[in-house]
């Protein structure tokens, strides 16, 4: 599918942000492990929890339920696997490193594996720590890459891990280790990136009923179990950002409802940063309003926890008036494309000058070329930066615009729905 977009200037939007896909997929993996049946309300509906569902029901978990409620009978930390298997993620990082971490509680094999850009996605670290927690850990093609092969079970105990890949590799020991035998001591060696994901799991560790203490660059857990509960999803920062990017770029009213001002997600930042370029942002009880009048300065801003909404800032970077740098962007090279790339591909097509550093890039504005068509290369964030371009200047075609699916299947819908496609 091909989606072309128009220039729209003073735009009034009123939209709903889809449910968290980070709180989705931990809700799934904890509900699972629980000792009895919870459910959660309110999850999101996208290809990336079909991967994380799917992935549960091959270790032996069942799934119950649509859009509106999921029911998970847990298995109290001990998955009831009968014989090796095989789990396929797709391009979903987060199901492949969640779904790892639980395979530690198999006693049979498990391969983890995805789609030939997953195959690229570095896993390592993790699979190293499991080593060093008792695990029998694989690779079927190149080491410290899918398909891993994990086989449990897995005591646990004191461990050392590098956190500057991805913070999905700690989260993933962190979800499964009140079912190890001997907890989890983790040491960070290095610092994490994506730093407020590590704040969303503990947060939803902490609603089934599991603590996690942590002392400087140490998380400890105990051995112990999740209690079953009511889960509500809340909204969804990440999607919601690309709204507001083109509230910024486009001038107008956006409106984005059901998202939680005070929530634990890092990509709530996204709005410190328009806000730092000239937008007017405020929450009142049913969401968060962006007014702009399309004039936007160019800023400096530090989007290490905030990976997801970078290509959106960008995006909007190349509409103000001046340069912006956006420092904390080495880890974007691991994601489902190597996405600092397509920053300089896609914006440097567009008109605007693009510099990268190890982990940094600096955005200047420039004239604007021709007509661009943006192959997103399958990156569903790709796809929703170029529908900001297009929609503040024009001239922009989006192929396989379907990828979107990955996390926000009604994004192109919304933007119909609103008149502006
Ligand atoms: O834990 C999560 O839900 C996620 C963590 C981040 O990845 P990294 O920790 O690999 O940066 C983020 O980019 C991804 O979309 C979702
Ligand atoms: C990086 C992302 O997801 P994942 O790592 O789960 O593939 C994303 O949704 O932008």
């Amino acid at each position: 599918m091909e989606v072309s977009l128009a220039r729209r200037r003073g735009v009034d939007l009123t939209v709903a942000a889809p449910p968290s896909k980070s709180l989705t997929h931990r809700a799934l993996v904890v509900v699972a492990l629980a000792d009895g049946k919870s459910e959660i309300v309110r999850p999101l509906d996208a290809g990336d929890i079909a991967r994380t569902r799917t992935g549960l029901e091959t270790l032996g978990i069942r799934v119950v339920g649509d859009a509106d409620v999921l029911t998970v009978q847990g298995c109290a930390g001990r998955l009831p696997l009968d014989a090796p298997a095989v789990v396929d993620a797709g391009d979903s990082g987060t199901s492949l490193r969640f779904l790892t971490g639980l395979a530690t509680l198999a006693d049979f094999p498990v391969t983890l594996t995805g789609s030939a850009r997953m195959q690229e996605r570095p896993i390592g670290p993790l699979g190293d720590a499991v080593a060093a927690l008792g695990g029998e850990v694989g690779y079927a093609g190149r080491p410290g890459f899918p398909p891993i092969i994990v086989r449990g079970p897995v005591r646990g105990g004191s461990v050392s891990m590098p956190g500057d890949v991805s913070s999905q590799f700690i989260s993933a020991l962190l979800i499964a280790a009140p079912c190890w035998a001997d907890g989890l001591a983790l040491t960070l060696t290095t610092p994490p990136v994506s730093a407020s994901y590590l704040d969303l799991t503990t947060g939803v560790m902490a609603a089934f009923g599991v603590e996690v203490r942590q002392e400087e660059r140490t998380f400890l857990v105990e051995p112990g179990r999740y209690h079953p509960t009511h889960y509500e999803v809340e909204g969804d920062w990440s999607s919601a950002s690309t709204f507001f990017a083109i509230g910024a770029v486009c001038g107008g009213r956006v409106r984005v409802d059901h998202l939680d001002p005070t929530s634990a997600q890092g990509d709530r930042r996204f709005l410190d940063a328009l806000a730092a370029m000239g937008c007017r942002v405020r929450a009142d009880s049913t969401g968060v309003v962006l007014e702009s009048d399309g004039v936007l300065d160019g800023t400096e801003v530090e989007m290490a926890a905030s990976p997801d909404t970078v290509q959106n800032l960008a995006a909007v970077a190349a509409f103000a008036r001046g340069p912006t740098t956006i420092t904390g962007t080495a880890h974007l090279r691991y994601k489902e494309s190597d996405r600092v790339a397509a920053i300089a591909r896609v914006l440097r097509g567009f008109g605007a000058g693009v510099e990268v550093g190890e982990d940094q890039i600096t955005i200047s504005p420039g004239p604007r070329r021709g007509h661009l068509v943006v192959d997103p290369v399958r990156d569903h964030r790709t796809a929703m930066s170029a529908a900001v371009l297009g929609l503040g200047s024009g001239e922009v075609t989006v192929q396989e615009a379907e990828c979107v699916a990955k996390s926000f299947p009604g994004f192109w819908e919304a933007l119909q729905e609103a008149g502006l496609l």
